[in-house]
């Protein structure tokens, strides 16, 4: 599976440790920035590329990083047709997966250690969307999309 990783200057460690967990197991990481500590990025910028890239087919999930998570995952929910889901701990990581068909797990780099944040991304990456009852669900968010002119073909 291709990952689209992104983050703001908060959390560039963070991401390079999840980046090489998840390619020592596998998963080509497609790497959108930010890449300098130094430099402050802002982190709907890092937040769109991910997303857009999972709009335009270039990966299949992604991987957000800011300070808590919220802001970057803020911004990638504003794309139609993903659905991205801050997470603290390995069960909500997992269970928005089998419920809610997520297709970016953010975190916060300011909350979360890189231990628990590796629990976090094989619990993400390990589940399977349950469709059934969820689906319905998860269609009434689309619909929601829609109805204020967004459309999302997957
Ligand atoms: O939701 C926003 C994120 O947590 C940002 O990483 C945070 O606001 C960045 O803060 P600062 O510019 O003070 O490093």
């Amino acid at each position: 599976m291709k990952v689209g990783f992104g983050c703001d200057h908060v959390a560039i460690e963070l991401k390079n440790i999840l980046k090489e967990h998840l390619e020592e197991k596998g998963y080509e990481c497609v790497d959108y920035g930010a890449y300098d500590p130094n430099v402050k990025v802002n982190y709907p910028e890092p937040g769109l590329k991910v997303a857009e890239a999972i709009m335009r087919g270039e990966v299949e999930k992604g991987v957000l990083i800011c300070g808590t998570g919220i802001g970057i995952s803020l911004a990638a929910n504003k794309v139609p047709g993903i659905r991205a889901a801050v997470c603290s701990e390995p069960y909500s990581a997992k269970l928005t997966v089998e419920h809610n068909n997520a297709n970016i797990i953010a975190m916060g780099a300011r909350v979360v250690g890189p231990e628990l944040a590796k629990m976090i991304v094989d619990e993400f990456f390990g589940a399977k969307f349950e469709g059934g009852r969820h689906a319905v669900r998860v269609q009434m968010i689309s619909d929601i999309e829609e109805k204020y002119g967004a459309k999302w073909h997957e």
